[in-house]
């Protein structure tokens, strides 16, 4: 089941990003006719950690076996055209199941440090902007590319019985 984006169902995994909703009065903004902004959010990419901003693309629709749990730091995904949907679990739930959500372009989510992920796009190719920690992206492509051992992510498998988290 994939469910719409909402904080409350969310909440668990981290915050919604939602361009339709200044959810904060309290928080910097400005409006008017030509032109407003307000903070969606803050972004913590944890102790000594530099924000690091990328562009992704899920072109997959089959959910992959592993999710993915960063350990330093928040990662937010905002899809920029197409839509994704996030699988996530909860690191403190082993056994907990993997929920889905849809993220529409003018959403998006910052999850918590440790919260167990995958993607997969809804049709073809989505591109994202996503907001991760320089140093977790190093280790990730460092990994992914040359087969090392990741220090800053661990795996967990979609089918909970045998996480390595
Ligand atoms: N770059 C990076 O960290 N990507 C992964 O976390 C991912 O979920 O795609």
């Amino acid at each position: 089941m994939i469910h719409h984006l909402a904080a409350d169902a969310f909440a668990p995994y981290g915050k919604v990003l939602d361009s339709t909703l200044q959810v904060d009065d309290s928080a910097p903004a400005f409006h008017s006719v030509s032109s407003s902004f307000y903070r969606a959010a803050h972004f913590d990419p944890g102790d000594d950690g530099e924000v690091d901003i990328l562009w992704v693309t899920y072109d997959r629709t089959e959910i992959p076996e592993t999710l993915e749990s960063h350990l330093l730091t928040e990662q937010a995904l905002i899809p920029i055209s197409g839509s994704v949907v996030q699988h996530v679990r909860r690191p403190d739930h082993r056994d907990g199941a993997v929920e889905s959500f849809l993220i529409q372009p003018g959403q998006g989510i910052v999850m918590n440090r440790g919260c167990l992920h995958t993607t997969t796009s809804v049709s073809g190719k989505a591109l994202c902007l996503m907001v991760s920690r320089a140093s977790t992206t190093q280790d990730l492509a460092d990994s992914l590319s040359h087969g090392v051992e990741p220090t800053e992510t661990v795996y967990g498998r979609c089918s909970s019985s045998d996480d390595s988290t």
